[in-house]
């Protein structure tokens, strides 16, 4: 018999409950249309993402590709146009400006590129540390945790120096001390080593991961920093708006690091192939499918000439 439509509804709800489970960040089909003078540009189109409590994760993918989109939606800065933002257990969509606001000084922690957009120059590193303590309200004695989050992070020498006194490094890893202040679940970082030389880079990145393992918060570094993607459990490819492809990285038994790359396939069965793939054998517009016992064979389609007439 055929199910009724309350039966498929009902089906569909328990999908949609499924998707991420109790994660935490979950995105289920996230859009985001931006219009300008008339024209639309959508810079996330149904993006699928889920990504565990604790976890240390990179996004990268060319530009354009909608990378910071994504940082400002699970940032609580920007509101997507469709789909489901949830960061731990807040409906980003939904929220309202005063739990946006709460949101955002207390739940989630913001590192930018720039240096200069993290830090107020006038002040010194213990007190750009204190700020977000001052406005969260918590009391000046317990504001003690700004000396210790400088100490994790090893730049408690530059405690009493004010931001031009400080090199690009010791203010990238002050300002993950100061997105750390009001103890955040989730950090997120876009381009955090992107001014920076490579050795500089490797003590901001190794600040995340202290900051990672040590206060269990999760981390998702935006980046075009292949150290940075080479040193993350999981990292995330998108293209046009999707997610497209996952790295794993594991210790093999050898005690060696092995790198496994995974196309990601939506719950539609939908998957992106990459690029070169599809530009080594002359893909496009479609491609024939083979089912086999382990594996389903990709090819070319074949050549009609009368095809297209
Ligand atoms: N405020 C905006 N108004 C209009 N279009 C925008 C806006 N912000 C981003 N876009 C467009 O959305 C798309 C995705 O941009 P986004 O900045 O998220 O990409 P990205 O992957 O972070 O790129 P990059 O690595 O260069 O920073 C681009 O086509 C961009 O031009």
């Amino acid at each position: 018999m055929n199910p009724t439509l309350s039966e498929l509804e009902a089906e569909a709800a328990r999908g949609k409950a499924a998707f991420g489970g109790d994660a935490h960040i979950v995105c289920d089909n996230l859009v985001r249309i931006y219009k300008t003078e008339g024209v639309e540009v959508v810079a996330l189109q149904g993006l699928d993402l889920v990504i565990e409590e604790g976890e240390l994760v990179a996004v990268v993918g060319a530009s354009g590709s909608g990378k910071s989109t994504l940082l400002n939606v699970l940032s609580g800065l920007d509101v997507p146009t469709a789909g489901v933002a949830r960061v731990a257990g807040m409906d980003l969509l939904s929220m309202t400006p005063k739990d946006r606001l709460r949101y955002r000084r207390s739940v989630v922690g913001f590192i930018w590129q720039q240096t200069a957009r993290n830090l107020l120059p006038y002040l010194n590193a213990r007190e750009n540390v204190e700020l977000p303590m001052k406005l969260a309200g918590m009391p000046r004695g317990d504001r003690g945790r700004a000396m210790d989050l400088l100490e994790l992070l090893g730049v408690a020498s530059c405690a009493d120096r004010k931001i031009p006194e400080m090199s690009g490094g010791e203010q990238q890893r002050v300002a993950i001390a100061v997105a750390l202040a009001n103890s955040p679940q989730l950090i997120l970082a876009d381009e955090p080593t992107g001014e920076l030389d490579s050795e500089t880079s490797e003590q901001v990145f190794e600040a995340l991961r202290t900051a990672n393992r040590q206060l269990g918060v999760t981390v998702v570094i935006v980046t075009h920093d292949p150290l940075v993607a080479s040193q993350v459990d999981r990292t995330i490819g998108i293209r046009d708006g999707r997610t497209s492809s996952e790295t794993l990285r594991r210790e093999g038994a050898e005690g060696e690091i092995v790198a496994e790359e995974y196309a990601v396939l939506d719950r539609v069965g939908r998957l992106q192939l990459p690029r070169d793939f599809m530009n080594a054998l002359n893909m496009e517009r479609r491609v024939r499918l083979e089912l086999e016992p382990d594996h389903i064979g990709v090819w070319p389609a074949r050549e009609e000439p009368d095809d297209e007439r």
